[in-house]
């Protein structure tokens, strides 16, 4: 039997089993065998290279930040892209209009971000139907995700689509699990929580660990998180993404319709034909991104409003360190301290060190250690 068939099999075996207390650990041991089918057939591909150029389009990653815009077909991406962007994408009311991924420009506030437009996907596309896979392949890559979708058809699209990126390994609006395994010699598993749990147990825990055949290792939780996000963390490959859901052509839907789209934190209502609701997509890109500008001065001149430090979020947030970085990483050895006048301050300007956690739109000026001559 192949891999497919044998993830045929198990979804299948999983759609018949009752979810109660009897069948918890069963169905937990489907899941778990269930991601391990679906990594090897990924793992397989890449060393068959059949994801090897495949992979992507082959669009070289540009700007402040990428955005990839994956929905079926018609729901409006070129429209949106040529709408927002100064690049045309040619819109037409047949399906695969796109057949490869066109980038454009967006530009919010100072920041340059890449939009991309891409061919439509459909049922089936992680596992090889159309371009579906080289579409994902750039949603994997991007740093937020655009889901359009049809307004009338939102939320049939929403579910398919979301189930093919997450058969793929990719976690929408999603944190990583605070899960942390270490892998032992000897001693089994241990086991600790320092929260209640209220979705796994002990029990539960070393049952999936035994299916991977980890049979040695500290396993500790620090979030109330269940068995999906266990394999998560097991697995180690997936990708945290974020994502705006946003339904097009509301124009064609009732207002009660709209608002109720417009609750959601994640989601965006516009309609590309009759310009609305467009504004308060890039507001929501801006906000979802969480990009920092910030604006340096040299000594006794005033800030460069017109052309900002435009920072991402690393891993260690956003700082006074990831700032110069950006400039120069030679600086660092030269800096004395930072002067900051903004948000991120109570008094301004205010003598910060590496460390300082900067805000959006702060101003900043570096003091060297030893003074300029010039
Ligand atoms: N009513 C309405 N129609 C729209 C809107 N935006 C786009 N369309 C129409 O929807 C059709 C499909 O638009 P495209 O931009 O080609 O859609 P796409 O998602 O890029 O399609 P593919 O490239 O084929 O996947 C075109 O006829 C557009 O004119 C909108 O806001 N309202
Ligand atoms: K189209
Ligand atoms: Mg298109």
């Amino acid at each position: 039997m192949g891999l497919s068939e044998k993830i045929k099999e198990i979804e299948e075996e999983m759609a018949r089993t009752q979810k109660n207390k009897a069948t918890e650990y069963h169905l937990g041991l489907l899941k778990a065998k269930l991601a391990k089918y679906r990594s090897m057939i990924i793992e397989g591909e890449k060393k068959a290279g059949a994801g090897g150029k495949g992979e992507g389009f082959d669009v070289e990653k540009h700007g402040d930040a990428r955005i990839a815009m994956i929905g079926f077909p018609s729901v409006g991406k070129s429209s949106i892209l040529s709408h927002l962007t100064e690049t045309e994408s040619l819109a037409a009311n047949y399906e695969f209009t796109t057949l490869t991924c066109i980038p454009g420009v967006l530009r919010i506030n100072e920041a340059k971000m890449q939009l991309l437009d891409l061919p439509g996907i459909i049922e089936g596309a992680a596992s090889g139907k159309g371009r579906g896979r080289q579409v994902i392949a750039v949603g994997k890559s991007s740093d937020l995700i655009l889901m359009v979708l049809d307004a009338q058809k939102g939320e049939e699209q929403k579910e398919k689509i979301t189930r093919e990126l997450e058969s793929v390994g990719i976690r929408l609006n999603q944190e990583k699990p605070q899960i942390h395994i270490k892998v032992m010699k000897t001693g089994g598993i241990i086991f600790n929580a320092s929260v209640k749990l209220t979705k796994i147990d002990e029990k539960m825990v070393k049952s999936i660990m035994a299916e991977y055949k980890m049979h040695n290792a500290h396993v500790s939780f620090r979030g109330d998180h269940d068995v999906d996000e266990l394999i998560d963390v097991i697995e180690a490959n997936r990708k945290y993404v974020k994502c705006i859901y946003v339904y097009n052509k509301i124009d064609q839907v009732s207002i009660e319709d709209v608002d109720y789209l417009m609750k959601e934190k994640y989601n965006a209502a516009i309609s590309v034909h009759m310009n609305l609701g467009c504004d308060i997509l890039l507001e929501k890109i801006w906000d979802t991104l969480g990009l920092v500008r910030v604006y340096t001065r040299k000594k006794g001149q005033a800030p460069d409003f017109g052309d900002p430090l435009i920072l991402t979020q690393g891993r260690d947030g956003i700082t006074v360190k990831s700032a110069i970085m950006q400039i120069h990483k030679g600086l660092l050895k030269d800096l004395n301290y930072a002067y900051i006048w903004g948000k991120s301050v109570k008094h301004s300007p205010q003598k910060c060190g590496l460390k300082h956690e900067l805000c959006d739109e702060d101003v900043l000026q570096i003091i060297k250690k030893t003074k300029d001559a010039k």
